[in-house]
């Protein structure tokens, strides 16, 4: 594989030791899965554990499925969306994801769901539905998103309801695809509460058919009630039939036993992670009867692969000295090198001082993206000197998505740590009112649940750092073993410094992100119910993306690395 790095759509990305890593385990059916990839389809070039690009995935794909049919064993290939937002690949074109959509649709998955990220920008939506969806004909699953279709003014599913099919071994598949209660999604789409859908004529219908499992591909965490309510619907119906969920959203490892014939998976983001899981026991005949199998145990195992060729060469060939690259997954590395010379994305805009963490350390460690945002970032490229007040910059810390890391900060990088293009709303009030924004937003209703509590960590020295997964089937799904990562929540919003010896009655402009200004608006009326303010753009020349290569631009850009 080393014959070709210049080859690789990032050259020079960095390899991981070889490890020792056990067989994946094969069973009647057998799913890869990827969600949360938001783009990143050209391999993570800073960390070697997460070094593959698209085109070594498709080239694993093939030798997978080359597997399969040697064991007779059927392969679903899985992603449950977020497609969008958060890598120059898909966010730096004119359109996003023009560049994106083509190469995603190379893979020959057999099941997708769509992302809230397809959903929040109405162009996007409408590309999703127009462009991307149907090349995928039935495989591309909404059970619960529809459109308002601007030609002929009706609302649609922007893919399909269900699909039922049958695998290469013979197995039949019902399969959906949900989206949690999502309700920021642009006004031209409607999401549909995942516990009304099972209710529908249709859903009830397509219970009836005769198959041997079911699949929910969902943009929805497993254990959310929205996965719940769709595995209990199906259960009501069918006592012991297989169920495999495959979430997503949170962007965590995880795996749960909804009963001992029902299981989900997620697996992880930004294409750091393939899930792996494989079922047992689904082609057993006796369970056609489905009285004969009600409380017997499906033989289950989930892996979590570290997404990068070293993992791919030793899971997917049949022998060590095989040759990995297809000749398919060279092309997409090719056009995705090539994507990334016309969008300029290797340029180097500035040198990073050091490492800045999004979720490793507490948010007032020097450390801590977070921490550079509030106190450097935003009122450095944010605030505006011209304004005859000061300014108090509150930004949502879920607008920061990734690591920042030690050297060259490329454009790429400012999509992949900032990739929204947020307008700043200001209105100019008493300082009384500023200086308490912030605290009333991180008490209000959050934009995304919390993530589920993460699990503790065990910890080993002499290994290299990453994930470290406790499961419903507890530790042991991680296939490279790994120190633990600590992770540190962080308040949900973050804000520039408060100005300094004012008093309560000074003027002060509160600015905040369009993502959130129907959060802001209510807290206003609420902090001071006898004004009405009036709110308008703080600047038309920085956005949530480019208050971040700004920044480099004024501070890092006069430092060779
Ligand atoms: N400031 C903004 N933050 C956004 C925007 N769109 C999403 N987000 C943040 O992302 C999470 C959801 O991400 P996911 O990958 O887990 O689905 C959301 O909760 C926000 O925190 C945006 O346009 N601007
Ligand atoms: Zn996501
Ligand atoms: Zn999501």
């Amino acid at each position: 594989h080393d014959d070709h790095l210049e080859k690789r759509s990032q050259p020079g990305a960095p390899q991981p030791n070889p490890v020792d890593l056990s067989p994946l385990t094969w069973g009647d059916v057998n799913i890869i899965h990827t969600t949360d990839t938001h783009g990143w389809l050209s391999g993570h070039t800073k960390e070697a554990s997460y070094s593959a690009d698209f085109g070594d995935f498709s080239s694993f794909l093939y030798h997978m499925r080359q597997q399969a049919n040697h064991r007779r064993k059927d392969l679903l290939v899985v992603d449950s969306g977020d497609l969008h937002d958060g890598n120059g690949l898909g966010d730096a074109s004119p359109v996003n994801g023009q560049y994106t959509r083509p190469i995603y649709q190379k893979i020959n998955y057999d099941a997708l769901a769509i992302g809230n990220h397809e959903l929040y920008v109405n162009d996007v939506a409408e590309n999703t539905y127009r462009d991307f969806a149907p090349g995928w004909g039935k495989r591309y699953l909404t059970s619960n998103v529809f459109i308002k279709d601007s030609h002929t003014n009706k609302t649609v599913p922007i893919g399909n309801l269900y699909n039922k099919f049958r695998l290469k071994f013979g197995t039949r598949v019902m399969s959906y695809g949900f989206l949690y209660n999502f309700k920021g999604a642009a006004n031209n789409t409607v999401v549909e509460p995942s516990n009304f859908t099972v209710t529908l004529p249709w859903f009830q219908k397509s219970l009836k058919e005769d198959v041997d499992m079911y699949l929910i591909v969902g943009h929805v965490p497993i254990r959310w009630a929205e996965a719940t309510a769709v595995v209990k619907a199906i259960r009501a119906a069918h006592p012991s039939k297989p169920i495999v969920v495959l979430g997503g959203h949170l962007h965590v490892r995880d795996f749960t036993v909804y009963d001992n014939r029902a299981f989900g998976l997620s697996s992880g983001r930004f294409m750091e992670t393939l899930g792996w899981m494989s079922v047992d026991g689904i082609k057993d005949r006796a369970c056609r009867v489905e009285t004969n199998c009600i409380g017997k145990n499906l033989t289950v195992t989930r892996r979590y692969l570290d997404s990068n060729v070293y993992t791919y060469k030793k899971h997917s060939l049949a022998h060590p000295r095989q040759k990995f690259d297809t000749w398919k997954g060279r092309s997409i590395t090719k056009e995705i090198f090539k994507v990334r010379k016309t969008l300029n994305l290797s340029n180097t805009i500035g040198c990073a001082p050091q490492d800045y963490y999004l979720a490793r350390y507490p948010y007032t460690d020097a450390r801590s993206l977070l921490n550079l945002v509030a106190n450097e970032v935003l009122p450095t490229a944010v605030v505006n000197a011209s304004r005859p007040y000061p300014g108090v910059v509150i930004v949502n810390s879920g607008s920061q998505r990734f690591d920042l890391f030690k050297g060259p900060f490329t454009l790429d990088d400012t999509y992949i740590v900032s990739p929204f293009h947020n307008d700043f709303i200001f209105a100019t009030v008493p300082y009384k009112v500023a200086s308490k924004m912030l605290a009333a937003l991180n008490g209000a209703p959050f934009q995304k649940r919390a993530d589920e509590a993460l699990p503790a960590y065990a910890t080993n020295a002499t290994l290299t750092p990453g994930y470290v997964t406790k499961d419903d089937y507890g530790y042991g799904g991680d296939d490279w073993k790994h120190s633990t990562i600590p992770y540190v929540p962080s308040p949900n919003y973050i804000s520039s410094p408060l100005p300094t010896g004012l008093a309560e009655t000074d003027l002060v402009d509160i600015v905040w992100l369009s993502f959130f200004t129907n959060l802001v608006e209510p807290i206003l009326k609420k902090l001071d119910p006898a004004t009405t303010y009036t709110s308008g753009i703080y600047r038309r020349d920085v956005d949530t993306n480019s208050m971040l290569l700004n920044f480099v631009k004024a501070k890092w850009s006069n430092t060779t690395c």
